[in-house]
């Protein structure tokens, strides 16, 4: 039994941790697709948004008022802490396998990532989900009012918020694009519609990467 724990913890050491970006713009549907996902295929949910939230919370953190004010002005929390949440919730996960959702947001996040994260990682994909700006902002208005508790989703931090997403946001899934690692989903239906679209896209690099191995 110790010697099939110790190999399994051995091999375990030499597999890279897979990973898939997902991005999109607020309220596009990156965290119920993400729920959607984990329960079929078996990854685990980090999101930027949560992990930042979360350490805002926390009585004394002495990130929290930074964290706040980047969250009401829709602007981005410098990498350097988000980087250490992400970095932290993979180590204390025993899974390989993690949907990052919403990040890398702007080049900071990913000149952070790269630096620090990139070459620990197998980077799968960046599932992108492609949502109208009215859409998202009619969705995050109804999450707001019926009582999400976020203090931005209100009509002036959504403003600022996609000003960030397309300034800073989608000059990023171009770099991804550039190098062939964006599935584009079109997420303006039903929830149900955008997970057959999802599944399809997980499907079809599972099958790759099982080829690729055998
Ligand atoms: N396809 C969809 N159609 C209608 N409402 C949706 C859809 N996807 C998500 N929502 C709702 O829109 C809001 C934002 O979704 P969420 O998954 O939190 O987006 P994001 O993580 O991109 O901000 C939530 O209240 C969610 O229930
Ligand atoms: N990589 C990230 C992700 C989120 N955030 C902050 O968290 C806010 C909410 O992000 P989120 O991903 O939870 O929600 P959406 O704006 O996508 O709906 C963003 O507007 C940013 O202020 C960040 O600073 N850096």
């Amino acid at each position: 039994m110790l010697l099939i724990t110790t190999l399994r913890r051995l091999s375990m050491a030499n597999v890279k941790p897979s990973i898939v970006f997902v991005l999109g713009g607020p309220g596009s549907g990156k965290g119920t697709q993400c729920a959607k996902i984990i329960k079929e295929f078996g990854y685990v949910h980090l999101s930027a948004g949560d992990l930042l939230r979360t350490e805002r919370d926390i009585p004394g953190s002495r990130y929290g008022d930074l964290i706040e004010k980047h969250i009401r002005n829709g602007t981005i929390v410098p990498v350097e802490i988000t980087c250490n949440l992400l970095h932290a919730a993979m180590n204390n996960s025993r899974k390989d396998r993690f949907l990052i959702d919403g990040f890398p947001r702007n080049q900071d996040n990913l000149e952070g990532w790269n630096r620090e994260m990139a070459a620990k990682v197998n980077l799968q994909f960046v599932l992108f989900f492609d949502c109208n700006e009215q859409v998202c902002i009619d969705r995050c208005l109804k999450r707001g009012s019926s009582g999400s508790g976020r203090s931005d989703d209100n009509e002036e931090s959504l403003k600022k918020r996609f000003i960030t997403y397309f300034k800073d946001t989608l000059p990023i899934v171009d770099h991804y694009q550039k190098q062939n690692l964006v599935r584009k989903i079109d997420a303006n239906s039903s929830e149900d519609t955008v997970f057959e679209e999802v599944k399809k896209c997980f499907k079809e690099v599972i099958l790759i990467s099982w080829e690729y191995q055998m």
